[in-house]
């Protein structure tokens, strides 16, 4: 017999490896040892949510997901073979065609934030179809539900000289999100509140 919870946490762990590895790439592409972005937790968080997008009688009438970045560190996300994914690139949207056994990987705003636009969170929206239903699991490492958690992330202190000033406040994940969500989905505005 196959139990959901326990797929579901096996993909869990899996994930947790595979944003690891992907978090010492990203430390190490900002000219930090690679384990610097898991010694500040960045991969501590992880939130599942699976999308179910019923067929749409009238896609040109509706949207599947609003236009908006990811408000976490990282997203790794599976998409099945419908489609619908766009991200908006050079002020266009451009298809994300789906890949089996690809995953998609974007960058949250959170990450923006503390590599000080070292990376860019991607604007991203998803068409609705008339065609079959889609499914899409998205993974995002974030931490607003360690209500403990006392940290405060702003722009990386090494990332920073007179050349490269930081560009934006110090906040606490939880704040930043409930920021994020008070707005709902809206493009980038949330993170262009905590410019400086
Ligand atoms: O359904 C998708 O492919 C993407 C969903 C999404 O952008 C999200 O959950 O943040
Ligand atoms: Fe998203």
């Amino acid at each position: 017999m196959l139990i959901c919870s326990d797929v579901l946490f096996e993909y869990a762990k899996q994930l947790k490896d595979l944003g690891k590895t992907l978090f010492d790439l990203l430390s190490e592409a900002l000219g930090l040892k690679p384990s610097y972005l898991t010694d500040i937790e960045c991969n501590q968080g992880q939130v599942i949510v699976c999308h179910y997008y019923p067929p749409c009688p009238q896609p040109e009438l509706a949207i599947g997901t609003s236009r908006h970045s990811d408000y976490g560190f990282l997203t790794i996300l599976l998409q099945d073979e419908i489609g619908g994914l766009q991200v908006l690139h050079d002020d266009r949207w451009v298809d994300v065609a789906p890949t089996p056994g690809a995953f998609i990987v974007n960058i949250g705003d959170l990450l923006q934030l503390v590599s000080n636009d070292g990376f860019r969170s991607v604007e991203h929206r998803v068409l609705t179809k008339n065609t079959a239903p889609r499914v899409s699991i998205a993974c995002f490492f974030s931490t607003q539900f360690h209500p403990a958690s006392t940290r405060m992330y702003g722009p990386i202190k090494e990332l920073l000289s007179n050349e490269n000033p930081p560009l934006y406040r110090e906040t606490l994940v939880r704040d930043y999100v409930k920021h994020y969500f008070s707005i709902g989905l809206d493009g980038k505005t949330a993170i262009s509140d905590f410019m400086l």
